[in-house]
């Protein structure tokens, strides 16, 4: 069946499994976590402490002031920064970016007044088979697969065949217009950072610039309700962002993002009003895997409610993905075969979460 959203598109493959919303079943009393909710010996994740102390960041994520790239005596340094932190991390965080933070509390209240809806109003804008927006658990591809504490309201900006108006929440008041004007700003930071990052690589300035003329952009608004037992589940299984780059908005009191570095599990510390940006799994195939796109999950809290807002950009659906030829030499042998974006997101999508695997097998050459 090929969905509303997506009437100019091919079915993505992905059937949905309807599961009980996370949302009401935190609000029972429970006095344990039903199975399918309670992860693995391996799976199961250390919980940052409240108050928070330095060790459960284990060394700080880069943070980047883009202030100071309009500044001459501070770019390069900047720069550099950038180019150390998609090198070493995949991820970094930005500041002074440019986002009113008026707009960013707007965005932030709107998430939270959603999902503190009645059910009934939210399921009126429920994921419907082979969609990939409305509101729902994402990646529920099988009846016995382990679930997420976590909620989600994911919705497609642009292209505008994409955008499905009718799963754009009416309440609460104002929704509409700060989610575009925020996704409206997030693309000028995008647009930006893509042209830094390209810098960072000596690419030609537009080198990312000319595979996203008719980007893929979507927002999605995470809702991770208190736990009992945040040491048993996972808010957001582990996964890597299928996209070319990933612009999220994180919860100010609660520390729930952890990112995989070196074989371990780091948190990535709020800030407040910064964005923390990651290299998605495109931008790592067209970079030749010089920047890599990083796994991560989300925790929950025991006391408090988290949210969490990615917008995710990525070329246009019918572009040709492949490594920069500047990239590739007798060092830096080409690792990836050239695909259609859209090929490989129909593929993803079929598949569920499985860590970032799936980029190799789809498209990984052997050398
Ligand atoms: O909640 C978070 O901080 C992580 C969200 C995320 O990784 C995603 O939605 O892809
Ligand atoms: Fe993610």
């Amino acid at each position: 069946m090929v969905s509303v959203g997506f009437s100019s598109l091919p079915n993505w493959g992905r059937s949905v499994v309807k599961v009980e919303s996370v949302d009401e079943l935190a609000k029972r009393q429970l006095h344990e976590i039903p199975e399918r909710y309670v992860r693995s010996d391996e799976e199961r994740p250390a919980i940052p402490t409240t108050p928070r102390r330095q060790s459960d960041y284990e060394q700080r994520l880069p943070v980047i002031d883009m202030s100071k790239i309009a500044h001459a005596q501070h770019r390069d340094k900047e720069i550099r920064k950038i180019a150390q932190a998609c090198e070493e991390w995949g991820f970094f965080q930005v500041v002074n970016h440019g986002i009113p933070h008026s707009l960013i509390d707007n965005i932030k209240q709107i998430g939270r007044e959603f999902f503190q809806l009645p059910l009934e109003k939210k399921e009126k804008y429920a994921v419907r088979p082979g969609d990939l927006q409305g509101y729902g658990q994402t990646f529920v591809v099988s009846k016995n697969q382990k679930l997420d504490w976590g909620n989600l309201l994911g919705l497609i900006m642009s292209p505008s065949e994409c955008r499905d108006e009718s799963l754009w929440p009416t309440e609460p008041a104002g929704f509409r217009e700060n989610v575009d004007a925020y996704n409206t700003e997030i693309k000028k930071l995008a647009v930006q950072l893509l042209a830094l990052i390209a810098e960072t690589l000596q690419l030609p300035p537009d080198f990312f610039e000319k595979k996203f003329g008719n980007a893929y952009q979507k927002m999605r608004m995470n809702y991770y309700p208190p736990c009992l037992r945040p040491d048993l589940v996972l808010g957001l299984s582990a996964h890597a962002d299928m996209i070319g780059l990933t612009l999220l908005l994180q919860d100010d009191e609660v520390v729930g993002l952890q990112i995989r570095k070196d074989d371990q599990w780091v948190s990535v510390e709020p800030i407040s009003y910064a964005l923390v940006i990651n290299i998605g799994n495109l931008i790592e195939v067209m970079t030749n895997g010089r920047y890599k796109s990083i796994e991560h999950r989300a925790v929950t809290n025991m006391e408090k409610a988290r949210l969490s807002f990615p917008v995710f950009y990525a070329p246009g659906f019918n572009e040709e993905i492949g490594p920069a030829p500047e990239l590739i030499d007798e060092n830096h042998p080409c690792l990836f075969r050239k695909f259609i974006h859209q090929d490989y997101m129909k593929n993803y999508f079929s598949r569920g979460v499985e860590g970032k695997n799936s980029l190799y097998e789809y498209a990984g050459i052997k050398n």
